[in-house]
Protein backbone atom coordinates (compact mmCIF):
# COMPACT_ATOMS: atom_id res chain seq x y z
CA UNK A 1 0.00 0.00 0.00
CA UNK A 2 2.59 2.44 1.04
CA UNK A 3 6.47 2.53 0.00
CA UNK A 4 8.59 2.23 3.05
CA UNK A 5 11.51 4.45 2.83
CA UNK A 6 14.83 2.80 3.70
CA UNK A 7 18.13 4.11 4.86
CA UNK A 8 20.85 6.17 3.97
CA UNK A 9 17.50 7.93 2.25
CA UNK A 10 17.61 11.62 3.76
CA UNK A 11 13.94 12.22 4.69
CA UNK A 12 13.78 9.24 7.10
CA UNK A 13 15.96 12.17 8.81
CA UNK A 14 13.05 14.33 8.60
CA UNK A 15 11.11 15.25 12.12
CA UNK A 16 7.44 14.44 12.64
CA UNK A 17 5.04 17.32 13.22
CA UNK A 18 2.46 16.64 16.09
CA UNK A 19 -1.10 15.53 14.88
CA UNK A 20 -3.50 18.53 15.51
CA UNK A 21 -6.59 17.06 14.35
CA UNK A 22 -7.64 13.19 14.55
CA UNK A 23 -10.08 13.42 11.55
CA UNK A 24 -10.90 10.59 8.90
CA UNK A 25 -7.67 11.53 6.71
CA UNK A 26 -5.40 10.86 10.11
CA UNK A 27 -7.37 7.27 10.38
CA UNK A 28 -7.15 6.44 6.34
CA UNK A 29 -3.18 7.51 7.42
CA UNK A 30 -3.36 4.55 10.05
CA UNK A 31 -5.37 2.02 8.26
CA UNK A 32 -2.83 2.48 5.57
CA UNK A 33 0.06 1.80 7.68
CA UNK A 34 -1.54 -0.97 9.65
CA UNK A 35 -1.68 -2.59 6.24
CA UNK A 36 2.11 -1.71 5.00
CA UNK A 37 2.85 -3.27 8.14
CA UNK A 38 1.55 -6.20 8.20
CA UNK A 39 2.31 -6.96 4.31
CA UNK A 40 5.67 -5.91 5.31
CA UNK A 41 5.83 -8.21 7.79
CA UNK A 42 6.83 -5.94 10.87
CA UNK A 43 5.73 -4.95 14.41
CA UNK A 44 5.96 -1.43 14.26
CA UNK A 45 5.70 1.02 11.70
CA UNK A 46 6.20 5.25 11.90
CA UNK A 47 4.88 7.45 9.66
CA UNK A 48 7.96 8.80 8.59
CA UNK A 49 9.14 5.39 7.30
CA UNK A 50 6.45 5.96 4.64
CA UNK A 51 7.14 9.52 3.90
CA UNK A 52 4.60 11.06 6.01
CA UNK A 53 6.10 13.42 8.60
CA UNK A 54 3.30 13.71 11.26
CA UNK A 55 3.56 11.83 14.82
CA UNK A 56 1.81 8.89 14.26
CA UNK A 57 3.13 5.11 15.18
CA UNK A 58 1.03 1.48 14.81
CA UNK A 59 2.31 -1.46 16.70
CA UNK A 60 1.26 -4.80 17.14
CA UNK A 61 2.97 -7.56 18.86
CA UNK A 62 0.34 -10.60 18.99
CA UNK A 63 0.87 -13.93 17.64
CA UNK A 64 -2.27 -13.70 15.51
CA UNK A 65 -1.91 -10.16 14.12
CA UNK A 66 -4.76 -8.59 15.53
CA UNK A 67 -4.10 -6.77 18.36
CA UNK A 68 -2.78 -2.82 16.95
CA UNK A 69 -1.64 -0.25 18.47
CA UNK A 70 -2.42 3.57 17.64
CA UNK A 71 0.03 5.92 19.22
CA UNK A 72 -0.48 9.35 18.01
CA UNK A 73 1.33 12.38 19.62
CA UNK A 74 3.07 9.95 21.61
CA UNK A 75 5.54 10.59 24.45
CA UNK A 76 7.78 8.13 26.56
CA UNK A 77 8.73 8.53 30.27
CA UNK A 78 11.38 6.08 31.89
CA UNK A 79 9.58 4.15 34.95
CA UNK A 80 12.80 1.86 35.71
CA UNK A 81 15.98 3.00 33.89
CA UNK A 82 17.76 -0.75 33.66
CA UNK A 83 19.16 -1.15 29.96
CA UNK A 84 17.62 -3.75 28.31
CA UNK A 85 20.00 -4.95 25.20
CA UNK A 86 17.66 -6.76 22.13
CA UNK A 87 18.77 -7.28 18.56
CA UNK A 88 16.52 -5.18 16.39
CA UNK A 89 15.54 -4.92 13.06
CA UNK A 90 14.12 -2.51 11.04
CA UNK A 91 11.80 -1.95 7.82
CA UNK A 92 14.03 0.70 6.67
CA UNK A 93 17.37 -1.20 6.95
CA UNK A 94 16.10 -4.15 5.05
CA UNK A 95 18.31 -7.35 5.98
CA UNK A 96 20.68 -5.78 8.78
CA UNK A 97 20.41 -6.83 12.43
CA UNK A 98 22.37 -5.50 15.27
CA UNK A 99 21.92 -5.32 18.73
CA UNK A 100 20.42 -2.21 20.51
CA UNK A 101 20.66 -1.38 24.39
CA UNK A 102 17.52 0.72 25.39
CA UNK A 103 15.41 1.24 28.57
CA UNK A 104 13.04 -1.61 30.04
CA UNK A 105 10.04 -0.34 31.30
CA UNK A 106 8.54 2.83 30.28
CA UNK A 107 5.12 4.64 30.21
CA UNK A 108 3.50 5.92 27.01
CA UNK A 109 1.07 8.67 26.76
CA UNK A 110 -0.61 9.23 23.15
CA UNK A 111 -4.00 10.07 21.70
CA UNK A 112 -5.68 7.10 20.04
CA UNK A 113 -7.77 6.63 16.76
CA UNK A 114 -10.29 8.72 18.17
CA UNK A 115 -8.56 11.39 19.46
CA UNK A 116 -9.04 10.17 23.01
CA UNK A 117 -5.93 10.73 25.38
CA UNK A 118 -4.35 7.43 27.25
CA UNK A 119 -1.54 6.04 28.71
CA UNK A 120 0.27 2.49 29.40
CA UNK A 121 3.11 1.16 30.92
CA UNK A 122 5.37 -1.13 28.66
CA UNK A 123 8.28 -3.52 29.27
CA UNK A 124 9.98 -6.05 27.14
CA UNK A 125 9.33 -6.00 23.29
CA UNK A 126 6.98 -3.58 23.36
CA UNK A 127 9.03 -1.14 25.32
CA UNK A 128 12.10 -1.76 22.90
CA UNK A 129 9.37 -0.74 19.56
CA UNK A 130 7.89 1.58 21.42
CA UNK A 131 11.38 3.20 21.63
CA UNK A 132 12.40 2.15 18.10
CA UNK A 133 9.20 3.67 16.59
CA UNK A 134 9.54 7.08 18.32
CA UNK A 135 13.51 7.17 17.16
CA UNK A 136 12.05 7.34 14.03
CA UNK A 137 9.35 10.06 14.41
CA UNK A 138 13.06 12.01 15.68
CA UNK A 139 14.32 11.13 12.57
CA UNK A 140 16.61 8.96 13.96
CA UNK A 141 17.70 5.13 13.31
CA UNK A 142 18.69 1.96 15.07
CA UNK A 143 21.83 1.97 13.00
CA UNK A 144 22.41 5.46 14.48
CA UNK A 145 23.40 3.47 17.57
CA UNK A 146 26.44 1.51 15.82
CA UNK A 147 30.00 1.90 15.42
CA UNK A 148 30.26 4.65 12.70
CA UNK A 149 32.32 1.74 10.81
CA UNK A 150 29.22 -0.93 10.90
CA UNK A 151 26.91 1.92 10.06
CA UNK A 152 29.02 2.86 6.88
CA UNK A 153 29.61 -0.71 5.99
CA UNK A 154 25.62 -1.06 6.00
CA UNK A 155 24.73 2.31 4.18
CA UNK A 156 27.44 1.16 1.42
CA UNK A 157 25.87 -1.81 1.00
CA UNK A 158 21.83 -0.81 0.78
CA UNK A 159 23.28 1.86 -1.06
CA UNK A 160 24.90 -0.84 -3.69
CA UNK A 161 21.31 -2.66 -3.48
CA UNK A 162 19.47 0.78 -4.52
CA UNK A 163 22.00 1.09 -7.38
CA UNK A 164 21.00 -2.48 -8.90
CA UNK A 165 17.13 -2.16 -8.23
CA UNK A 166 17.05 1.14 -10.50
CA UNK A 167 19.17 -0.46 -12.72
CA UNK A 168 17.11 -3.12 -13.38
CA UNK A 169 13.63 -1.00 -13.20
O1 LIG B 1 10.07 0.22 12.84
C1 LIG B 1 10.32 -0.74 12.10
O2 LIG B 1 11.14 -0.67 11.18
C2 LIG B 1 9.68 -2.10 12.39
C3 LIG B 1 10.59 -2.80 13.37
C4 LIG B 1 10.02 -2.66 14.75
C5 LIG B 1 10.97 -3.27 15.75
C6 LIG B 1 12.34 -3.04 15.71
C7 LIG B 1 13.16 -3.61 16.66
C8 LIG B 1 12.64 -4.40 17.67
C9 LIG B 1 11.29 -4.62 17.70
C10 LIG B 1 10.46 -4.06 16.74
C11 LIG B 1 10.84 -4.25 13.00
O3 LIG B 1 11.62 -4.36 11.85
S1 LIG B 1 9.45 -5.22 12.63
C12 LIG B 1 10.33 -6.73 12.27
C13 LIG B 1 10.73 -7.40 13.55
C14 LIG B 1 9.85 -8.33 14.06
C15 LIG B 1 10.12 -8.94 15.28
C16 LIG B 1 11.26 -8.61 16.01
C17 LIG B 1 12.13 -7.66 15.51
C18 LIG B 1 11.87 -7.05 14.26
ZN1 LIG C 1 12.49 0.85 12.19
Amino acid sequence: KLTILEFPDARLRTEAKPVTNVDDEIRTIIDDMLETMYEAPGIGLAATQVNIHQQIVVIDISEDKNEPLVFINPKVTVLNGDPETMQEGCLSVPGFYEDVTRIAHVKIEAVDRQGKAFEMEATGLLAVCIQHELDHLNGKLFVDYLSPLKRNRIKSKLEKEHKRQAKRA
